[in-house]
């Protein structure tokens, strides 16, 4: 995979800097993204949809809060319909506005959509639904495990304001991976990262499957 040519890291402190700084990263990083290979493309996707199915074993009674994908993420719906016939429940974000947290509201493959923020098809009529696992699209990341999104601000903020944590989940891919993404003050690290490399396990959330998974039975596809 040939390395990502990035601009030189901000100076320490300089807020202003970083954002500017950021703003570059993000370009390239999705510059590269955009112009993957689509059987790479495929290939990592499938490791990755592997890795995530591992983590929602362990949590088979959870809420997965995850993203309709756009611009070559990675689409995630092959994996979370089976969490849902196996018992699980999903959510998808609903942007209100500009500067707002995101709500989660619930979602199957049979949830009427429509076009929201930024064209982002999001679910109608259905009702707002509390997740136990949020799972964000990674447009690059660090070795700490924050996060470099779309630049709304929209993950951090929702985390914010929800009343209890959720197990946070970033997926991307490797080559996204930066050495310091100089998070300004709200940003909030994830647990885990997923990339076609693997499971890496962030913060002390990421052990354990939470309390509403206590006594679950195993999942359907792993009884057969
Ligand atoms: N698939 C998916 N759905 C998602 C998100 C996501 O990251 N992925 N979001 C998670 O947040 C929310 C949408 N967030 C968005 C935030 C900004 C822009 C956007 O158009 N940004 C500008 C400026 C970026 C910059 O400052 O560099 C742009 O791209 O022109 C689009 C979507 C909700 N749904
Ligand atoms: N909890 C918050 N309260 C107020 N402002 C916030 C909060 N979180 C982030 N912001 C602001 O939102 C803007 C964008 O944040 P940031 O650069 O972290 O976006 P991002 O992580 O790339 O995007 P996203 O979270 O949508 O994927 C920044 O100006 C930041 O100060």
């Amino acid at each position: 995979m040939p390395r990502i040519t990035l601009p030189a890291p901000p100076a320490k402190s300089d807020d202003g800097a970083a954002e500017v700084w950021r703003k570059s990263v993000r370009k390239a990083l999705l510059g590269w993204r955009a112009a993957m290979d689509p059987s790479v493309h495929h290939t990592f996707s499938v490791s990755i949809r592997k890795a995530i199915a591992e983590i929602l074993i362990d949590r088979p009674k959870a809420t997965i809060g995850f993203y309709w994908p756009i611009q070559n993420e990675i689409d995630l719906r092959p994996v979370i319909e089976t969490h849902i016939e196996c018992g699980g429940r999903a959510a998808l974000p609903v942007v209100p506005g500009k500067d707002q947290p995101m709500v989660f509201h619930d979602w199957c493959a049979d949830t009427q959509m429509v076009a929201g923020f930024a064209k982002i098809p999001e679910p109608v009529d259905a009702p707002v639904v509390p997740v136990h696992v949020m799972i964000a699209p990674l447009v690059g990341f660090d070795g700490r495990g924050y996060r470099l999104g779309y630049g709304g601000g929209f993950f951090d903020r929702t985390l914010a304001v929800m009343p209890v944590a959720p197990l946070v989940v970033g997926v991307g891919f490797e080559a996204t991976r930066v050495d310091d993404i100089f998070p300004h003050q709200y940003d909030i690290p994830v647990d885990i990262i997923v990339t076609e490399a693997g499971i890496r396990p962030m913060t002390d959330k990421a052990v354990g499957a939470g309390d509403h998974n206590k006594g679950a039975s195993p999942p359907c596809y792993l009884s057969s």
